[in-house]
């Protein structure tokens, strides 16, 4: 592939996620397969703006593919938000020869990267790392998969202690404004009732359904929220039915950042390794400003502005299948 581009910077930025490494390792070698150069760019934009960068080749990746957070680390950056902090940026990546970006994160990233672009014309990639599955644009993010299968471990085993005591609990899985998580694991480990953020419900909704169990000797209810609901977090919701009833035995587990870590999923490694190889070709066909995604099974590059403005929606399907299941 004949390309005026011969060094990259690839960085992580946001929110870890497991698969993060195996995309960076995908990026590094194939930018040695096309004959390009390749350095790292530490704690994503908090780096770009200190000049904080590292070489590296097929063999500093060797090693990596199966492990969890990053190794470039990440970070969220005030300063990047700010044109000074985006200037300081630029001129350090100019200072190190980087002529095209490969950004692994999410959507405050890609936010982030858009606007470099626009300011400064460097050709620029992002490649979809977040557990949150909230970008429209491609079927899945890297880390989804082993965050959502982290979380129905979790809920198994809490699974156990509830029926031995006819509780109800409460379990909060991650998801900023996104009920990937939930709605998934929520299927999968045999939830009550699932409540996200995407989908109209109220507390009375949540009562109901509880009240309808009791009904039919269901002995203990796994309720799975995602941390953006909007009728209240697991405590809230789990504050108010201890108001409306002493019925109830319950109690509340917020899973939280230990959805973040472990060794990624098969899926989130071979996701990883098609993103990243397919990052690196599309910047050397001259693509820029833009996403890569897989759509049913294939490589896809999408507009910034495309994605921004649609939501990855969850499919009215899961929404059916988790109420008939709950009953
Ligand atoms: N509107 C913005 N303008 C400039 N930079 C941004 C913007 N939004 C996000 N960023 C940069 O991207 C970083 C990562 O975004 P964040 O939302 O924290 O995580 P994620 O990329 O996982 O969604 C932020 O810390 C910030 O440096
Ligand atoms: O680790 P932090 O900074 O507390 O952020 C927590 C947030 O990060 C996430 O795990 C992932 O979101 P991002 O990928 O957008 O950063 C969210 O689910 C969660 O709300
Ligand atoms: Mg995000």
């Amino acid at each position: 592939m004949e390309n005026k581009i011969s060094k990259i910077g690839v960085f992580t930025s946001g929110g870890d996620a497991p698969g993060m490494n195996a995309a960076i390792r995908a990026v590094v070698r194939a930018c040695t397969y096309y004959d390009k150069t390749s350095l790292g760019i530490m704690r994503g934009y908090e780096g770009m703006i200190e000049g904080d960068v590292i070489k590296l080749d097929a063999r500093s990746v060797g090693n990596i593919l199966q492990r969890g957070g990053t190794v470039l680390k990440s970070a969220r950056s005030k300063e990047f938000r700010t044109p000074e902090g985006r200037k300081k940026a630029y001129d350090n990546i100019k200072k190190q020869g980087i002529d095209a970006l490969i950004a692994i994160g999410g959507d405050g990233t890609f936010t982030g990267l858009h606007k470099f672009y626009e300011e400064f014309g460097v050709p620029s990639i992002c490649i979809p790392g977040t557990i949150d599955n909230d970008l429209a644009g491609t079927d899945y993010t890297i880390g989804y998969d082993t965050a959502t299968n982290t979380a129905v471990e979790a809920i198994d085993r809490i699974r156990d202690t509830a029926l031995s005591h006819n509780r109800l609990f409460f379990i909060e899985v991650m998801g900023r404004h996104s009920g990937y998580i939930a709605i998934n694991s929520g299927i999968a480990g045999g939830a009550a009732a699932v409540i996200i953020p995407e989908e109209e419900t109220s507390f009375d909704d949540l009562w109901e359904l509880l009240e309808e169990g009791g009904k039919t000797n269901k002995k203990s209810n796994l309720v799975v929220v995602a941390e953006g609901s909007k009728i209240g977090d697991a405590h809230a919701l789990a504050k108010l039915v201890k108001e409306r009833s002493s019925y109830f035995d319950i109690k509340v587990t917020v899973l939280g950042h230990l959805q973040r870590g472990g060794a990624p999923t098969y899926f989130d490694r071979v996701l990883a390794s098609h993103m990243g190889v397919g990052a690196v070709e599309g910047l050397l066909q001259g693509k820029s400003d833009v996403m890569v995604g897989v759509r049913d099974r294939k490589i896809v590059y999408n507009k910034f502005d495309d994605i921004m403005s649609k939501i990855h929606e969850i499919d009215a399907e899961s929404l059916r299948i988790a109420k008939i299941l709950s009953i």
